[in-house]
C-alpha cells in the first residue's frame, strides 16, 4: 500500500535517539512527515467503516485527531486519572506498562455510541497495557473495537496476537540503532 510506504519513509526519515530515549516529537514538527505518518496509519482502515478514532493521553491525543480527521470521523478521548475530566465514565487500570506504571484510563461514557466502530490509534506500544485497556474500555461502552493503528511497534508477538487487527508503519526492529 503506497500509503503505508510513504509514512513508514517519514517516519523512519524524522525518528531520532535522544539520550537513549526515542524522540517521537520531531515527526510531528514536520509537516510533510507528519501528514504522511498519519495518512499511512489510516490506510489500512479506510474501507472498514470506523465510525470513530480513539487516542491516549497525551501522544495519542495528537495523532489521534489527525487520524479522526483525515477519516472523517470523530474522536475518542482516553484520558488519564487526576485529570479533569466531565461527565459519567467508565474506568480501569492498566496493568504496568513499559515503564513498570499502572495507569488509570478513563472514557467518557457518552463519547461512545452503540454501534460505533473504534479505531484504536497510537504512536508506540510495547507490553500493550494501555492498549488491550483501552479494548476493554471501548467494548465495556458497547462499541466494537475495530483495530489498533500504531506509528511503532514493539508488542511481542503473543500480546499482538492478543490486540485486535494491529497494524504499525515500523516494527521496533526498523528503526535505526539506539545511539
Ligand atoms: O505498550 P505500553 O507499555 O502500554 O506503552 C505504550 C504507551 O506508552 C506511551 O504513552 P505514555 O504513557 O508514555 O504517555 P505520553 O503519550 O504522554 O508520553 C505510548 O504513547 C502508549 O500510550
Amino acid at each position: 500500500m503506497a500509503e503505508v510506504a510513504a509514512g513508514r519513509a517519514a517516519l523512519l526519515r524524522t525518528f531520532q535517539w535522544h539520550g537513549g530515549h526515542a524522540d517521537v516529537w520531531r515527526v510531528f514538527r514536520d509537516a510533510d512527515a507528519f501528514e504522511r505518518v498519519v495518512a499511512g496509519m489510516v490506510a489500512p482502515f479506510r474501507t472498514a467503516s470506523i465510525t470513530a478514532v480513539a487516542g491516549i493521553e497525551s501522544r495519542g491525543f495528537l495523532l489521534g485527531g489527525a487520524a479522526a480527521i483525515q477519516l472523517g470521523v470523530g474522536f475518542i478521548a482516553i484520558r488519564k486519572g487526576g485529570s479533569l475530566f466531565p461527565g459519567d465514565k467508565a474506568r480501569l487500570t492498566t496493568p504496568r506498562d513499559y515503564r513498570g506504571h499502572n495507569h488509570e484510563l478513563l472514557i467518557q461514557r457518552d463519547s461512545v455510541h452503540a454501534r460505533d466502530r473504534v479505531l484504536l490509534v497510537d504512536d508506540w506500544a510495547e507490553t500493550g497495557s494501555q492498549a488491550s485497556t483501552v479494548q476493554q474500555l471501548v467494548r465495556s461502552c458497547g462499541a466494537v473495537l475495530v483495530g489498533t493503528s500504531l506509528m511503532i511497534d514493539q508488542l511481542d508477538e503473543t500480546t499482538r496476537a492478543d490486540l485486535t487487527n494491529v497494524a504499525s508503519l515500523v516494527r521496533f526492529t526498523d528503526l535505526p540503532a539506539l545511539d
